[in-house]
């Protein structure tokens, strides 16, 4: 393989500069030519890209987002849009193709595999919502710039005798709300995945308001209902002093953690290294701590399954 393309799709995150920057360094160092293409599979369908030098990548590894930046493309989801793609691909001689995205980028990824072109998928979604990897990139960064901002609220809440219903972000993912209740105390997690209970939800709250607790903190993923909805009905049932927070898009952003940083110079390194290889039609991902590799076929018909262990132990410690 003498050429190799990468791009980032989906929602940006942190560590998506850490991967780009490993995968190009890898390649350039095993005499494989790499290109970026700019904004996802808009860019590969419309041909931008830039050539990668270990110049262009100096000094990404530290920042937020994505150098390459990223988009969500309708026209790639079609037959037409995707045989343009292979086309661009063969036109500019490009051999291999990293993507680095969400579970829906790695679903095109799929497709792309299926059309001939030898693909590898990276795991990058703070949604943590893909199976066989224990972490997808931007999560551990997400999850920290989310509990600094609830710790933030938590001082205002507790000298106001309020509560706080807090949304974050999980459309269809509940792992960011599940895991930042754990990591903050927080007295209640809604997720998309389980049912709630509007009545049992109150219940606690009283229960603790009678025991002398005058303000909570309750988590909400985005997809699993609405924040003014579930602060009106806490305010109407304990007669708690209720506001909404929404973190929003906040989350995504900032400097990777530690983290975040090794796990996208890992992620870079091995996806190249299996592309050479000869590997292809699969995903890294981090298994027990070890760089993995599974079928990307297989990734996109699983789901993860630790999400309901880690939300029930955010029940129990948010008795
Ligand atoms: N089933 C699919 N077949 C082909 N391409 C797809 C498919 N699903 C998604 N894509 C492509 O991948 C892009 C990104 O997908 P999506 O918007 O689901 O984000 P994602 O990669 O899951 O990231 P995140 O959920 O973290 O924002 C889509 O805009 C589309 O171009
Ligand atoms: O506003 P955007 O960029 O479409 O992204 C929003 C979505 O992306 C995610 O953050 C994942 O990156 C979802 O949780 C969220 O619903
Ligand atoms: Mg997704």
């Amino acid at each position: 393989m003498k050429r190799i393309g990468i791009l980032t799709s989906g929602g940006d995150c942190s560590g998506m500069n850490a991967t780009i920057r490993s995968a190009t360094r890898t390649a350039l160092a095993r005499g494989v030519q790499v290109v970026g293409f700019r904004k996802g599979y808009a860019g590969l369908l419309k041909g931008d890209f830039i050539e990668m030098t270990t110049r262009e990548v100096a000094g990404i590894l530290h920042r937020g987002g994505t150098f390459l930046q990223s988009a969500r493309s309708e026209e790639f989801r079609t037959v037409l849009g995707r045989e343009k793609a292979v086309r661009h691909l063969q036109d500019y001689g490009v051999e291999g193709l990293i993507v680095i995205g969400g579970d829906g980028s790695l679903n095109g990824a799929l497709a792309l595999h299926k059309m001939g072109v030898p693909v590898i998928g990276v795991p990058a979604s703070i949604d943590n919502d893909i199976a066989f990897t224990d972490m997808a990139l931007g999560v551990d960064t997400a999850l920290n710039n989310i509990i600094y901002a609830v710790d933030c609220i938590k001082d205002t809440a507790s000298s106001h005798d309020r509560a706080f219903v807090i949304e974050v972000m999980g459309r269809n993912s509940g792992y960011l709300a599940s895991m930042s209740a754990i990591a903050t105390g927080a007295e209640y997690a809604i997720i998309p995945e389980v049912e709630y209970d509007v009545a049992d939800l109150c219940n606690q709250l009283r229960r603790r308001y009678e025991e002398g607790r005058s303000n909570a903190i309750i988590i909400l993923a985005e997809g699993a209902g609405r924040a003014q909805n579930i602060a009106d009905n806490i305010k109407d049932a304990i007669g708690f002093e209720t506001r909404v927070t929404v973190l929003g898009h906040y989350q995504r952003g900032g400097a990777p953690s530690v983290f975040d940083r090794l796990l996208g110079s890992r992620f870079g390194n091995a996806a190249v290294e299996q592309l050479l290889a000869g590997e292809m039609g699969k995903m890294v991902g981090l298994c027990c701590g070890e760089i993995c590799s599974t079928l990307l076929e297989t990734v996109v018909v699983s789901e993860k399954t630790t999400l309901d262990e880690l939300h029930e132990l955010s029940k129990i410690l948010g008795i």
